[in-house]
């Protein structure tokens, strides 16, 4: 159902490896974005035809999923109108791959390229493999740009990378990067983009109105967090630990789920409910993306258009928006650690602190779940070591 693919580019030309040096490729995973009006509808395919976004018996999937896209295609092309047509997502994760490959360069050491494998739009797994095995790695390392593990986000993308990668007979160790939302540079400079936020909000704000912080991540359908699912108590450590690093005490904040697109029960409160709340306390608000780590439909279009108009229509007395990390050089840096430290641990499977984070009740964490599928896959690159199966 996918439209034809764009041409991939050509790997640049490859650096000389000499010296012993060891060439790492690393795949950053990312969600993807409609690149035109026309693309619309295959990404939205894609996306709802996905057994880990819509959990229905396989022979129902393909026909409700292409039912739900067209029904989705109307208010998603409105609002990917406002921003030209398409998403932005794609430039974004180019800039944050380039910025990474620079400084992991500096550095010396291993010669590293960033790749990008989008899920549901180009370039996509299939494109990315071929153009890995074209550059030759002695290793491969995938790093989500969701800082959040989810099986609907990073578990689907692993997942597509390990069966593309087998199609590209591209069999060389690969270790997984499966969440970073407690690493402390990370949770350092979201608080530095938090907090230069929130002085200009003050600094615009009457002194006499009170500041709330949304944190506002992705939301999930319920089910999905009853099942296993540990995004949901991910994103509530994320905040903590930002929360913790910006230096003010008494904050009021909450954390809150957008982008519903589905009729069933979604987690919440929703951030809509809450600026409810909001405008009922008469508090302005601060709105923070925490669950993506660049600019996207759902920031562009949903927090700085529909929620604003929604927060003036409820009287909220102030609305700011921190901006999400990008290309952020603190975040950068973050991403950098994750990848030395994800390649000198010998895992397969990697969380930001090396073995498995979450408490035992998530029991889609991937140390409990993604592994033994990952390594069931016919044709999965060979896991790193022994010791780093057992050690997952
Ligand atoms: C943490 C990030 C995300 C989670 C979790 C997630 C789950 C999820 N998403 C949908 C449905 C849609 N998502 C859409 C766009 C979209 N989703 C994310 C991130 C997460 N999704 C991003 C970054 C984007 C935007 C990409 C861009 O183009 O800029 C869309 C399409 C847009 C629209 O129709 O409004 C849909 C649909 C579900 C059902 C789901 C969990 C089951
Ligand atoms: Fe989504
Ligand atoms: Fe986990």
């Amino acid at each position: 159902m996918d439209a034809p693919a764009p041409t991939v580019p050509a790997p640049a030309t490859c650096p000389s490896p000499g010296g012993g040096r060891k060439r790492l490729a690393v795949v950053l995973l990312n969600l993807g974005g409609p690149d035109a009006p026309e693309s619309i509808r295959p990404f939205l395919v894609n996306l709802f035809t996905d057994p880990a976004i819509l959990r229905v018996p396989g022979f129902i999937r393909p026909w409700l999923g292409r039912l739900i896209a067209w029904r989705r295609t109307k208010p998603a092309t409105e609002n990917y109108a406002i921003l030209g047509g398409k998403s932005p997502l794609l430039e974004l994760t180019i800039e944050q791959g380039q910025a990474l490959e620079t400084l992991l360069n500096a550095e010396g050491g291993d010669t590293v390229k960033c790749f990008t494998a989008m899920r549901y739009w180009h370039p996509m797994s299939d494109e990315t493999a071929a153009a890995v095995k074209a550059w030759a790695p002695d290793e491969v390392l995938l790093l989500p740009l969701y800082p959040q593990y989810s099986t609907t986000t990073t578990g689907s993308s692993a997942l597509a990378w390990v069966k593309a990668a087998a199609r590209a007979k591209l069999e060389v160790p690969t270790t997984t990067i499966c969440c970073f939302h407690s690493h402390p540079g990370f949770a350092s400079s979201t608080a530095e983009i938090v907090r230069e936020a929130w002085d200009k909000a003050r600094a615009e704000l009457d002194p006499a109105i009170p500041l709330r912080v949304l944190f506002s991540a992705h939301g999930l359908p319920e089910s999905i967090v009853t099942a296993g699912d540990p995004y949901q108590w991910q994103v509530e450590q994320t905040v903590a630990g930002v929360v913790a690093r910006l230096d003010l005490p008494d904050l009021d904040h909450v954390v809150c789920f957008q982008s519903r697109v589905t009729p069933q029960k979604w987690i919440g409160p929703s951030t809509e409910d809450e600026l409810e709340r909001a405008g009922h306390d008469k508090v302005a608000v601060l709105v923070v993306p925490i669950a993506f780590t660049s600019e996207h439909s759902e920031t562009l279009v949903e927090l700085d258009v529909e929620y604003r108009e929604e927060a003036e229509k409820l009287h909220v007395p102030g609305y700011f928006r921190a901006p999400a990390q990008n290309s952020h050089p603190g975040f950068i840096r973050a991403l950098a650690d994750l990848v030395r430290h994800g390649r000198d641990s010998g895992r397969t499977l990697c969380s930001f602190a090396g073995p498995r984070q979450c408490p035992k009740n998530h029991k889609d964490c991937p140390h409990a779940a993604l592994i033994a599928k990952l390594e069931a896959m016919p044709g999965t690159p060979p896991a790193r070591t022994a010791r780093a199966r057992t050690a997952a």
